[in-house]
């Protein structure tokens, strides 16, 4: 996997699954991560190959819970991000999935109570030693890059001699959050302090915060002298922020996500999760197009609500042909 120069879709839970990394792709993203997903949760998954929809499925044991849905088309650029407090454990979770995904990456910069209370995301920001333990025991045991994606610290120059105890444990590439533990998404990014630690190592850096136009990936090269930027936010609201060529409407977006959600069953959680954020962004939950959505139970309800019948019908009834073209 190559991580110098490239256009990064940004780890989100709840929206980071495989109809909008798929979209992500389509509109130019080189590199998907997948939304966090903790250790312990993979751990109790078998890997099933899905013959309806031809997906390779990560199923909880026993169940039908589907914990990552992927597909063969992705496979040269997906990353799994992890969420973990034990090197042990990451590389039995690793392990899993190893062998379908481009990449394993270590979420480090989580700030939600859940993550610090189990001593994961941000709470290892703390542990320079779990960090290396972490890393270099993935590192030995996986034939494919390890990354880690982290936070700011207090001063740039304690986050800069972070960045380069990171980089000694032979991690392939450092995505960087340009914010600290602290900050909330309207503070702005720090990309002055993200050029710290470019300028500190020699392994790609891939920058990260307030990219929300094609523009601003020129703009934040410029500004920090990383040549791969990462975006959260903005691929959410438009995931065609990727396309050179400029975004296209939100409404189209919203609908091609729609289609991807049904031909790759997605569960409904998360495709009503992602139509909100992008409602909540450019309209209004409380509007009639929002009530439907939160109303909706399955996909059909939504193909419904978009006018995509037809489509869902469609693919209901062309599974078995459909997948020769995935
Ligand atoms: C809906 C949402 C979910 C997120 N989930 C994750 C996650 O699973 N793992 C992670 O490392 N960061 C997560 N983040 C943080 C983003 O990856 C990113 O670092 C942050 O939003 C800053 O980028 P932006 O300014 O482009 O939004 C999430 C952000 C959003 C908005």
């Amino acid at each position: 996997m190559e991580y110098g120069n490239r256009l990064v879709l940004a780890p989100m839970v709840r929206v980071g699954t495989l109809p909008f990394r798929l979209l992500a792709a389509q509109y130019g993203a080189d590199i998907t991560y997948g939304e966090e997903i903790i250790d312990h949760k993979l751990i109790k998954c078998e890997r099933r190959l899905n013959e309806d929809i031809g997906s390779i499925d990560f199923v909880e044991k026993g169940t039908h819970n589907v914990v990552f849905r992927t597909c063969h088309e992705e496979k040269n650029r997906v990353v799994f991000q992890m969420g973990t407090s034990d090197a042990q454990r990451a590389l039995t979770a690793a392990q899993i999935v190893c062998k379908d995904v481009a990449a394993v990456d270590i979420n480090m910069g989580c700030p939600k109570s859940f993550s610090i209370s189990g001593g994961m995301g941000a709470a290892l920001l703390t542990r320079p030693e779990l960090i290396h333990d972490i890393l270099t025991t993935l590192k030995r045991n996986l034939d494919i890059p390890v990354t880690c994606k982290i936070r700011l610290l207090k001063s740039s120059q304690e986050t800069v001699e972070l960045a380069q105890r990171i980089e000694k444990t032979g991690v392939s590439a450092l995505a960087v959050h340009g914010r600290r533990i602290a900050d909330r998404p309207r503070d702005p990014a720090k990309w002055n302090e993200i050029a710290d630690i470019v300028a500190a190592l020699s392994i790609p850096v891939i920058a990260n915060g307030d990219v929300f136009e094609y523009d601003d990936f020129q703009r934040i090269k410029v500004a920090t002298g990383a040549s791969s930027v990462m975006v959260a936010r903005g691929a959410l609201w438009n995931a065609s922020v990727f396309s050179p060529e400029g975004k296209v409407p939100w409404e189209d977006v919203k609908v091609e996500y729609i289609r991807k959600s049904i031909l790759w069953d997605n569960d409904i959680k998360s495709t009503k999760h992602t139509l909100k954020e992008m409602i909540m962004h450019h309209s209004c939950l409380g509007l009639p197009e929002g009530k439907a959505v939160i109303k909706s139970e399955t996909l059909a309800d939504l193909a419904k609500l978009y006018g995509e019948e037809k489509y869902y019908q469609f693919v209901r009834g062309n599974r078995l042909l459909l997948k020769g073209s995935w």
